[in-house]
């Protein structure tokens, strides 16, 4: 066992004992638990990745909820700690919940909840400044300044590609992949190719109204086409930004094979999970295609990066910083913390989690209903009438 963890308390004789594994920005989160008779404590170990030992000493004896974060292990060992506790609801401080066995979950009938919607916009936003940075090739041009390289304007210094009028290629066109394709297409009036496994009909419309728009103005319309499968997307995209979920489906969808059939010039971004892409044929075919470039703000193996990638003058790197604006952060605590508390006080979920936005509101109480749990349905749980 795991020594113990140092803990911050607040409101030392609440009813419920709720953990959050992490600080979390904000204090709105906190303020809304304890108001509940919730009694919050908050890891403040300097580790920046608990382990699933560490997670267990702080569940303890007694805890009703636990926040962790997107680096932690959520599985049968935490879940079956956590019902034994007397634990009824885990959020994690994300939407993504790769890290979560939900079965796991189920089979202990703990409720699992993800922080949605909140992160569409700030997630797409770094989407599409790690698409300029490498089209500009800003990073690059930065470094050389900072060098004392700059001796003088050159018709061939960094020159990069033209936005306008080329095709961004969206693969996982959801929430965010969405955001991501209307800031592209408003933004620098390109075409969009997708591929979903489902149709992505509010976006076809926005673009269908957009290029009617630009035409009416007498300027070139934007299109769109709904590619039949993901190759489609690879071969006709000159950016391509990948937003799926990562599950068994999309572990490796960027292989060696798929990367060779893209344009040499293309643009690859990343910010939906790093098992998505397979980096070691990334950082083989960076090697072989210099005008090829990439932008990542997720690794296979993070904190890590594979061997050599760090070398690529073609890659932009970031520490997984898509969803870090101040707004943001403090919304997806705050949407932690509510399913938790929302669980442990029996309320309902929340029956449009692609709608959040009561929840956010900071001059109104919020609904009585958990903002998103994955597994409700699994679970029997019922839906919110608000
Ligand atoms: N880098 C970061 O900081 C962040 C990363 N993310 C990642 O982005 C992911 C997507 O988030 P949202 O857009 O909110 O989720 P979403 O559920 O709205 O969108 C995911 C889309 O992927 C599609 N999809 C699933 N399997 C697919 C497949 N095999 N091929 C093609 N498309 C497939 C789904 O149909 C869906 O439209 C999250 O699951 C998370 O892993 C999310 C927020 C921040
Ligand atoms: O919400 C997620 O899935 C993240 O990756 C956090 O930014």
């Amino acid at each position: 066992m795991a020594k113990p963890v140092s803990i911050e308390v607040w409101n030392p004789n609440g009813k419920y004992r709720v953990i959050s594994t992490k600080a979390m920005p904000g204090t709105r989160w906190i303020r809304l638990l304890t108001d509940q008779d919730c009694r919050v404590e908050i890891c403040t170990s300097k580790k920046t990745i608990l382990s699933v030992e560490d997670i267990q000493a702080l569940i303890g004896e007694k805890c009703d909820g636990v926040i962790g974060q997107l680096t932690e292990d959520w599985g049968e060992a935490l879940f079956s700690a956590l019902a034994r506790a007397g634990g009824k609801a885990f959020s994690n401080m994300a939407v993504g919940y790769n890290n979560v066995d939900v079965n796991a979950a189920n089979k202990y009938g703990v409720a699992v909840g993800n922080t949605p919607g909140v992160l569409t916009e700030t997630t797409a936003e770094l989407a599409a400044s790690l698409s300029l940075a490498a089209s500009r090739r800003i990073v690059e041009a930065d470094e050389f300044m900072r060098a004392g390289l700059y001796d003088g304007w050159l018709p061939h210094l960094f020159v990069g590609n033209l936005l306008k009028g080329q095709t961004v290629g969206v693969i996982g066109a959801g929430r965010i992949g969405s955001a991501y394709a209307r800031m592209m297409i408003e933004g620098f009036k390109m075409n969009l190719i997708y591929y979903d496994l489902y149709q992505a009909t509010r976006l076809e419309k926005f673009v269908t109204a957009y290029g009617e728009f630009l035409k009416a103005n007498g300027e070139q319309p934007v299109t769109w086409k709904r590619a039949g499968s993901m190759e489609e997307v690879l071969r006709e995209g000159d950016v391509i930004s990948l937003h799926p979920i990562l599950d068994k489906t999309t572990y490796h969808l960027i292989n060696k094979d798929r990367l060779s059939i893209m344009k040499k010039e293309a643009i690859l971004i990343n910010c939906s999970r790093g098992p998505v892409v397979d980096e070691v044929a990334l950082v083989e075919h960076l090697k072989e295609n210099p005008m090829f470039r990439v932008g990542l703000d997720v690794f296979e193996d993070e904190p890590y990066m594979k061997p050599g990638l760090a070398d690529m003058k073609n890659a932009i790197v970031v520490p997984h910083i898509a969803s870090a604006s101040k707004w943001t952060r403090e919304g997806m605590a705050t949407l932690a913390a509510l399913n938790v508390l929302g669980k442990i006080k029996g309320y309902p979920f929340w029956s449009n989690p692609n709608n959040v936005e009561p929840f956010l509101n900071e001059n109104s109480p919020p609904p009585a209903a958990c903002p998103s749990i994955v597994n409700a349905k699994n679970l029997g749980l019922t839906a919110s009438k608000l």
